[in-house]
């Protein structure tokens, strides 16, 4: 199959989209494959560094005016999307997928302009604003939670799961958190992060927490995101040697690092959820306030109800807060394997395959 890929900004889009090329290679192992990103996206950086065909478009100006409903957006999208319609005869792709993320928008709308077969995928309960517009024009869109289904034409629209819960469901842990981490296999573990940038709420509540994390019979893998890093590097610096504590500024190999873990405290973007649930594990969820429509307060809820997770508001996390419902799971061990089987049920483990099959229905 030769298909072209787009989709990025955050991790949370460009994730789920390798893990779908992946398992492409695995079943048509001559396929093609084309990444269409943005210069300035984390795309730019993590796409290449998988070994894979990687070019740009400029999509500067977006951001949430997404509208064509001023002209300068209206310029802007026009010339994205005849950048985007060179890359396409070029590369002559059989089908365009795309995952979200402001790049989608015009490489997207130019394939379907050019009668190139094409589908979406949302990751989110609640849509963004690119898939939306895009839905308009695209042959399927892809659905990650039952919850999207309303946003989108029903006819093309198709629940699959995210294709990074295939890429982690089978993954064993490892002793990763011994060789790279420098900790104990044998002592339970909670990796705390934010997002694929790292979260400043978070950052503060584990930097006012950590002279307590050295004294816990469990212990802290932490990523704050590069940002945070850099500034509080002095602080971070001073538990470089404890024997409890490992903080970076991003895990690159983090489902090993998951799947070696037992409690998560994150942000509820959607791409982690789909990697905690195919994993089972429990988590605590601190949404960020600051996304479109509040999504991710509700793709945490959704956990919540059945049970798998539990939930901290922005405004109330604090490093008391934080230790309190992490000694809560950990000290009570039915309740951390009612909330980890609770966890393992909203898995999909099978979502590539899902999507892969809905990919061989619109393939030219
Ligand atoms: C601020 C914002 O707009 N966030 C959105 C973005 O989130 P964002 O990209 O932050 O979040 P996600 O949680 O979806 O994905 C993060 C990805 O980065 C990985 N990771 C994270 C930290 C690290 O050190 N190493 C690492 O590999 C995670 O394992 C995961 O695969 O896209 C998601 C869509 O999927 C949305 O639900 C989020 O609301």
């Amino acid at each position: 199959m030769r298909i072209i890929v787009t989709g990025g900004g955050t991790g949370g889009h460009i994730y789920p989209a390798l893990a779908f090329i992946n398992h492409l290679k695995t079943i048509e192992p001559e396929s093609d494959i084309l990444y269409v990103g943005t210069e300035r996206g984390l795309e730019s950086k993590i796409v290449p560094a998988a070994g894979i065909n990687f070019k740009t478009v400029d999509v500067q100006g977006f951001r949430r005016s997404f509208s064509l409903s001023n002209f300068k957006t209206l310029y802007k999208f026009l010339k994205s999307t005849s950048d985007a319609k060179k890359l396409i005869k070029d590369f002559e792709p059989d089908v365009v997928i795309g995952t979200g993320g402001y790049v989608a928008g015009p490489v997207l709308y130019a394939a379907a302009k050019l009668k190139i077969p094409t589908l979406v995928h949302e990751q989110n309960s609640i849509p963004g604003i690119t898939n939306k517009f895009l839905s308009k024009y695209v042959d399927k869109v892809a659905v990650a939670f039952e919850a999207a289904k309303p946003y989108f034409p029903e006819e093309k629209t198709v629940f699959t799961g995210n294709p990074r819960a295939q890429e982690v469901a089978s993954l064993e842990a490892t002793d990763i958190l011994e060789t790279e981490y420098k900790l104990r296999k044998d002592k339970k573990t909670v990796v705390i992060f934010g997002g694929s940038r790292g979260a400043q709420t978070i950052n503060e509540a584990v930097k006012a927490a950590l002279p307590k994390f050295t004294e816990k019979d469990y212990q802290l893998v932490y990523a704050s995101g590069q940002i945070y890093y850099d500034e509080d590097y002095a602080e971070f610096a001073k538990y470089k040697e404890n024997a409890n504590i490992a903080i970076r500024p991003y895990i690159s190999n983090m489902l090993e690092v998951l799947a070696s873990s037992d409690l998560i405290l994150c942000r509820a973007g959607a791409t982690t959820i789909a990697e905690i649930t195919a994993l089972g594990l429990p988590t605590i969820f601190v949404p960020s306030p600051n996304v479109t429509a509040d999504h991710q307060t509700k793709n945490a809820q959704a956990l919540v109800d059945i049970g798998a997770a539990k939930m901290i508001r922005d405004a109330e996390l604090t490093a008391d807060t934080m230790l309190e419902n992490i000694s809560e799971i950990f000290s009570d061990e039915s309740l951390y394997q009612a909330m980890s089987e609770a966890s393992k049920k909203a898995g999909v483990p099978d979502a590539s395959d899902r999507l892969y099959k809905l990919v061989k229905e619109i393939e030219k």
